[in-house]
C-alpha cells in the first residue's frame, strides 16, 4: 500500500528533443544535455544514484551499474510546450487544441476595454522577455503609472508593475480583471502578475509573482484524489497552474530552496495522498534568461539537497521527479523547448534499477499515481505501477 506520492516537477528540465520537436520550432534542443556541454560538465551525484544517467537519451552524464530508483522518460502528447499543458498532462489531461498565443500582441478592442476597467493606460503589448521589457519601459511606467503588458510564445498575458507604483494588491486586482476578460473568444492560459522593484538600470523582479490560470477543462488526478478524501498539497505555483482545482492545501514559495524546504516540511507531517511540488527557478531564472551556467548551478544546488528529501520519505511514500517541458538555455530565443521529460521514481517500496522505458504521454504519471493510491485513473494514461512495485 502506498500512502503518499510526491510529484516533484523540476520546471523545464527537459532531456532532449522529441520526434515532433521541429514542428514546434525546436531542432536539436536538449536542455540538460546542452547545459552539460556548454558548461563542460556537471556535478549531480545524487540524481545519478537514482538513475538519471541511465535514462535513454540522456547526454553528458554516465549511467551507473545499480541505480536506486526506477527511471525512464516521457514524450509530451498534448499540442504545446507550456507549463499549463505540461502539468495538466502530468495530471492526466490531454490538450488537443493548443492555447491561443498572441505574437502580434492583444487586439485593440480588448486593450481598450481593459484600460477602461482598470482606470489606467497600458504600455507594451508585445511579445518580450520579462527582464528586458521592464528595463525598456520601466522608466515610462514609473512616470505614468501605466502597467507594462507583454506576452511570449506561451499563451500568457503578463502584467509588470513596480511595487511602489502599483501596490501588489492593486496589481493582483488588475490581474483578476484581465483573467475575467480573457476567458472568451480572446483567451489566454495564464494571466501573470510580474511585480518588480528597484530603479532604472537595476530593476529586480520579486517573488510576488502570481499566475492566474484557466481551470482544467476536465477532472484531473488531483480532483479524483480530493474527491476520494485524500490530501492534495500544492507547493510552489501548482495551485496557480490548476487554478486551485482539486487542491486541499497550498503554499507558495520564494525560490527553489524554499520549495525544497516546504516540501520537506510537508513530508515530515502525516498526510495521505499527493504532494505536488514545482521548482520554477530553473525555468524562470535560467532557462528563459538563456543562462546555462546559472542553470547548471541550480541543478547542482538541487542535487545537493536531494538526499534530505529522500531521507524524509516515510515507509509508504514515493517520490516522482520529473519536468513539464524543456527550456534549453543554449537555444535561440527565450522560449520553452519541446522535449522529453525525465521520470525518476524512488521509495522504500519501489524496485531499484528498473527501466520504465519511454512513455508516450506525461499522463502515464497520473495513471501510475492513481494506481499506487488505489483511486480511479484519469481518462488517459497507462500505469507503470506493475513495473516499479
Ligand atoms: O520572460 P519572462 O517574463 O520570464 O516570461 C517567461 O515566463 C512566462 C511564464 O512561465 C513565459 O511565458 C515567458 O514569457
Ligand atoms: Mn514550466
Ligand atoms: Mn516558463
Amino acid at each position: 500500500m502506498i500512502n503518499r506520492v510526491n510529484i516533484f516537477v523540476l520546471d523545464s528540465v527537459g532531456i532532449g528533443e522529441l520526434p515532433d520537436s521541429p514542428a514546434f520550432g525546436d531542432k536539436g534542443v536538449d536542455t540538460f544535455g546542452n547545459i552539460v556541454k556548454a558548461c563542460g560538465g556537471i556535478q549531480i551525484p545524487n540524481l545519478l544514484k537514482l538513475g538519471f544517467g541511465n535514462i535513454e537519451g540522456v547526454k553528458g552524464v554516465d549511467a551507473i551499474a545499480a541505480p536506486l530508483g526506477a527511471y525512464g522518460r516521457a514524450a509530451e502528447k498534448s499540442n504545446g510546450k507550456d507549463t499549463t499543458t505540461g502539468h495538466w498532462e502530468i495530471a492526466g489531461l490531454h490538450i488537443e487544441q493548443p492555447f491561443q498565443t498572441y505574437p502580434e500582441g492583444f487586439p485593440k478592442f480588448i486593450m481598450d476595454a481593459f484600460e477602461e476597467k482598470i482606470g489606467r493606460k497600458t504600455l507594451g503589448n508585445i511579445p518580450a522577455s520579462g527582464t528586458e521589457i521592464i528595463e525598456q519601459l520601466g522608466p515610462e511606467h514609473m512616470k505614468t503609472g501605466s502597467p507594462i503588458i507583454y506576452t511570449s510564445a506561451d499563451s500568457v498575458f503578463q502584467i509588470a508593475a513596480h511595487e511602489e507604483i502599483i501596490p501588489i494588491d492593486e496589481l493582483y486586482q488588475i490581474c483578476e480583471i484581465a483573467r475575467e476578460m480573457l476567458m472568451g473568444e480572446i483567451q489566454v492560459a495564464r494571466v501573470i502578475a510580474r511585480p518588480f522593484i528597484g530603479s532604472p538600470g537595476n530593476f529586480e523582479r520579486t517573488s510576488n509573482r502570481r499566475d492566474y490560470s484557466v481551470s482544467p477543462f476536465e477532472p484531473t488526478l488531483l480532483d479524483i484524489a480530493k474527491n476520494n478524501g485524500l490530501d492534495v498539497i500544492a507547493v510552489g505555483k501548482i495551485e496557480d497552474i490548476f487554478n486551485g482545482q482539486g487542491i486541499t492545501e497550498a503554499v507558495h514559495t520564494k525560490d527553489n530552496m524554499d520549495g525544497i524546504d516546504q516540501t520537506i516540511e510537508y513530508l515530515k507531517r502525516d498526510s495521505k495522498g499527493i504532494i505536488f511540488t514545482n521548482l520554477v527557478d530553473f525555468d524562470a531564472k535560467y532557462g528563459h534568461r538563456r543562462d546555462p551556467q546559472g542553470y547548471r548551478q541550480a541543478l547542482e544546488a538541487f542535487d545537493l539537497r536531494l538526499p534530505e528529501l529522500l531521507e524524509r520519505l516515510k515507509e509508504d511514500d514515493i517520490i516522482i521527479l520529473t519536468a513539464d517541458h524543456g527550456n534549453d538555455p543554449t537555444y535561440k530565443g527565450t522560449d520553452h523547448t519541446r522535449e522529453y521529460i525525465p521520470i525518476l521514481v524512488y521509495g522504500k517500496k519501489v524496485k531499484q534499477n528498473v527501466n520504465i522505458g519511454t512513455r508516450t504521454s506525461f499522463a502515464d504519471i497520473a495513471a501510475t499515481v492513481a494506481d499506487l493510491l488505489s483511486i480511479e485513473k484519469p481518462a488517459i494514461g497507462t500505469s507503470f505501477k506493475e513495473l516499479i512495485i
